[in-house]
């Protein structure tokens, strides 16, 4: 690494001759593979990105010029050319984010690993830019997939409408979103590759004539006017220059030469210029490079020679969701499958395998799936969208007035829902029991183990006047958690110690929480203290038994691993109002701020929502309690005070 570790921040890359550049690309690689097999992460992207990074940081200024990554998954390069090289706790606690970070370093601006939206940021910083009469650079980096979505087009036809604003589109083209990138729009990427090697021929040309005295201007002048019929000739008319994008490409994205060559120009250009970039997902590592499924995008802890995992995977909520989708699927020929860009991820493998016709990938477009599946459904149809519960927050609207205000029968099934952790704020699946509140008609399943899961998408599947939504962890399912009995459509998991008439607390355990809340039971046991568990199962609307359940009991609590504002626990509260059951009620959830990364278990203790932290406020809550109450029979002992 003797190149890399002198490397402390973008300038010190001028020094470097291009040989050097190409050495310092390899010593980059093999600091990846080494670092990410330990610690799991974004292998793939960022080997792809290695030449790309570099030969932006030499042409451009960071921090004054903006370098914006979509996602930002990919920007590993970045960090460890912009001073940040300890990657031994990359995604834990106290290391280094998987995504840019504005507390680690003035160089990183978007922490959003929504992608899709780096176009936008770009558009709003040129226009400050302008306005405030800066001349800094802003280069927005964008992935193929990225590209798939809605709103990098909404941000495109700004950025064309000002065609002397000066901004940088960097098209990361390695036709692999998770899984091969899909669409028109990688159709006509594909088209444009075709031109491969054209674009660096006429670019290397030019940089010579330049450089020629005399004869070169004219003939660089000549042969411009003859490039541009050339390029019309041969290359389809690309679709960004009719949009009045200047299109700059398409160029190996591995030749360091190639892109500083193709960025100086876009760097001269008064205008809005895009430099397609031809990459490879997973560059230098052959396990990477021979990935069928999704070219190593995001890695668990791998052997570096091999790149098969440490960790032999067990069962778990997504393969037991694509076991049951692929059972659903060869019962009844009317249910088909959605996915935004992630069919492997959010476990659909096996029923694409097995119905290839019935599974929708739409790109890294969710606001489109669910208006598509809007149309599915009304075709006659039931769709299951499969997607991870923090990117159902951009489809939002479409959920509400397409799918919900239509009476549309589809299956939202969210993966990844409560806290994910080590992949930042946002991506943990926090809002959807608080947003999906709000919309008429639809219902909420929080399964608890594999049995519900199975049971509880067979149930919404079921439902065709309503959308419905099956919310579930990440990662390894937890034990099977039977149930002891049934009141209304509420699992009963424990009945209270000593068969109290009245037990203290009534116990609302939400999904995949049950364990936890069984443990916080037995915890107020120890302290005297009687608890009911129970399951709602479907969590909107709230049961109709429970009022009368919480009545029975001297305090509810509620225990969910969502958002606390407008979750489980405020739509229970508002049922207990409503049923004018005066019972005291806490509620346990995610609090309402951007959570920092880490693994799941340190973040849940962070948050305080762990058994003993839980059992130990609920113990309090009860004490208090007990006070007035004692205080309320002491009152009738001594009789009501003096009405004067
Ligand atoms: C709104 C949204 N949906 C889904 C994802 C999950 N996701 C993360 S990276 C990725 C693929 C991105 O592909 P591309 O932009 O081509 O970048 P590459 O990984 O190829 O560098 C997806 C779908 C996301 N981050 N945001
Ligand atoms: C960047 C992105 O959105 C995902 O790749 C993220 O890493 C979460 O994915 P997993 O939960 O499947 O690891
Ligand atoms: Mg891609």
């Amino acid at each position: 690494m003797a190149l890399l570790t002198r490397i402390n921040g973008p300038r010190d890359l001028d020094r470097l001759a291009q040989p050097q550049l190409v050495e310092l690309a390899a010593e980059i690689r093999s600091f990846l593979v080494d670092a990410v097999s330990k610690t799991g992460g974004h292998l793939g992207p960022n080997l792809g990105v290695v030449e790309l990074t570099i030969a932006l940081h030499r042409v451009f200024d960071s921090p004054r010029d903006r370098i914006l990554f979509d996602t930002g998954h990919q920007s590993y390069v970045h960090k460890l050319l912009t001073g940040r090289q300890d990657f031994s706790r990359l995604k834990s606690t106290g290391g280094l984010s998987g995504y840019p970070s504005r507390a680690e370093s003035a160089h990183d601006v978007i922490e959003n690993s929504h992608a899709s939206t780096v176009l936008g940021w770009a558009d709003g910083i040129a226009k400050a830019n302008e306005l405030l009469g800066r001349d800094d650079h802003v280069v927005a980096v964008i992935g193929d997939g990225a590209l798939t979505g809605g709103m990098a087009w909404e941000a495109l036809n700004n950025i064309a409408a000002a065609k002397d604003r000066p901004l940088v589109v960097v098209v990361n083209d390695n036709e692999w979103s998770y899984s091969p990138t899909i669409g028109g729009l990688a159709n006509h990427l594909a088209t444009l590759r075709t031109t491969d090697g054209y674009e660096q021929f006429l670019a290397r040309t030019r940089e010579v004539l330049e450089r020629t005295p005399l004869i070169g201007r004219p003939l660089y002048e000549t042969l411009h006017g003859a490039k541009k019929g050339l390029k019309d000739f041969i290359t389809p008319q690309g679709m960004f220059e009719d949009l009045g994008i200047k299109y700059v490409g398409p160029i190996d994205g591995h030749d360091i030469e190639a892109v500083e060559s193709a960025l100086q120009r876009a760097r001269r250009f008064h205008g809005p210029v895009l430099v397609h970039c031809i990459t490879e997902k997973g560059r230098g590592y052959t396990p990477a490079e021979r990935d069928r499924i999704d070219r190593f995008h995001g890695i668990s802890p791998i052997h570096p020679d091999t790149g098969l995992p440490l960790s032999a995977g067990g069962a778990d909520w997504t393969s037991v969701f694509g076991d049951e989708m692929l059972e659903l699927g060869k019962e009844r020929s009317d249910i088909v499958a959605i996915t935004a860009a992630m069919l492997h991820p959010v476990g659909l493998t096996k029923f694409a395998e097995a119905f290839p016709d019935r599974v929708f990938d739409v790109g890294i477009a969710e606001q489109h799936g669910a208006v598509s599946a809007a149309g599915l459904a009304t075709g006659g149809l039931h769709p299951v969208f499969a997607v991870y519960a923090t990117f159902l927050n951009r489809a939002f609207d479409q959920v509400l007035m397409d799918v919900a205000l239509h009476k549309c029968g589809v299956t939202f099934v969210l993966d990844r829902a409560g806290v994910t952790g080590s992949d930042g704020a946002s991506h943990n699946g926090m809002w959807d029991m608080s947003i999906l509140q709000v919309v008429p008609g639809l219902r909420i399943a929080a399964p608890r183990d594999a049995d519900q899961v199975r049971a509880q998408l067979r149930e919404a599947v079921a439902v065709e006047d309503a959308p419905t939504v099956v919310r579930y962890s990440k990662g390894a399912v937890g034990p099977a958690v039977p149930a002891v009995g049934r009141i209304g459509g509420m699992d009963v998991l424990r009945e209270p110690a000593g068969g109290t008439e009245q037990p203290d607390v009534l116990l609302v355990s939400v999904g995949a929480l049950a364990p936890m809340c069984l443990e916080i039971a037995a915890l107020l046991d120890a302290q005297g203290i009687t608890s009911t568990v129970v399951d709602p199962r479907w969590v909107k609307p709230v049961d109709d038994e429970l009022p009368g359940l919480a009545a029975r009991h001297r305090l509810v609590v509620t225990v969910e691993d969502n958002g606390r504002v407008g979750g489980v626990g405020s739509a229970v509260a508002q049922a207990l109002r409503d049923a004018e059951v005066d019972v005291p009620l806490r509620d346990f959830g995610i609090p309402p701020r951007f959570l920092e990364h880490g693994s799941r278990k340190d973040v849940m203790a962070a948050i305080g929502l762990t058994a003993p932290d839980i059992a130990r406020q609920v113990t309090g809550v009860v004490a208090t309690i007990d006070a007035r109450f004692s205080d309320e029979e002491a009152g009738a002992v001594l009789g009501e005070p003096d009405a004067g």
